[in-house]
């Protein structure tokens, strides 16, 4: 891709791989204007959080405005620097949007950091607040009254792992592993990865 004025910086990766973070560092280093899709869109609806904006509304109309949104934001005519929600690529024309309206990085971690990560997150938030990452991914045999042996085995994040690394894979020009280094540290590598 040309380095052209109108060039993005598209993060993507599961949920507490550090999209946020290292997106808010790396609009600093760069300078650029910062979009961090989820806030958007909650602050858009009227919420705090898109996990408030999830409860209310429903995962299925959550999506919906995932997809317009960042096909809004992809076709400003600006250089930016945007983080996409864990489940952006799982629409099939946010997928070819991000391959060809902005140069994508995937941030990696080994799943046990992540859950550890999107935990601590949740500590110590008020009793009954609303988680900010609600689960998504339905128990095997969910509304069934019989949930079957292999209910003992789900698990959220290797859920999402399989289902969504090969589409992390086919949009992104580099994947980087967030496992150590700061946000700023993880920042300073890809801003190596843009300057080209
Ligand atoms: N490189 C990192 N090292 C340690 N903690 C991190 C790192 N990146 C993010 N975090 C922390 O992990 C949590 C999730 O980060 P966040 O940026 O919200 O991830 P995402 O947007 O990918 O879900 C936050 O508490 C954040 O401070
Ligand atoms: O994995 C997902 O489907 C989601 C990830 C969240 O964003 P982060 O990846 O920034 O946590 C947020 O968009 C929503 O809770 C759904
Ligand atoms: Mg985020």
């Amino acid at each position: 891709m040309s380095f052209c004025l109108s060039t993005k910086l598209a993060l993507v990766g599961l949920r507490g791989a550090g999209k946020t973070s290292v997106g808010r560092e790396l609009s600093a280093r760069l300078g650029l204007p910062f979009v961090d899709l989820d806030e958007r869109i909650a602050a858009a609806a009227g919420f705090g959080h898109v996990g408030e904006l999830i409860a209310a509304h429903g995962l299925p109309a959550f999506r919906e405005l995932e997809r317009d949104e960042l096909a809004a934001v992809l076709a400003e005519p600006r250089r930016l620097i945007v983080s996409t929600g864990g489940g952006a690529v799982e629409d099939p024309r946010s997928r070819r949007l991000l391959r060809t309206e902005a140069l994508t990085v995937w941030l990696r971690a080994p799943l046990e950091i992540l859950r550890e990560r999107v935990a601590r997150d949740e500590r110590g938030r008020a009793a009954g607040a609303v988680p900010l990452r609600p689960a998504i991914v339905p128990p095997p045999g969910a509304g069934s009254d019989d949930a079957g042996p292999e209910a003992l085995d789900h698990d959220e994040f290797t859920v999402l792992q399989e289902r969504r690394a090969p589409l992390y894979r086919e949009v992104s020009r580099r994947a980087i592993d967030v496992e150590f280094g700061s946000p700023l540290e993880i920042a300073r590598r890809i801003e190596r990865i843009w300057r080209g």
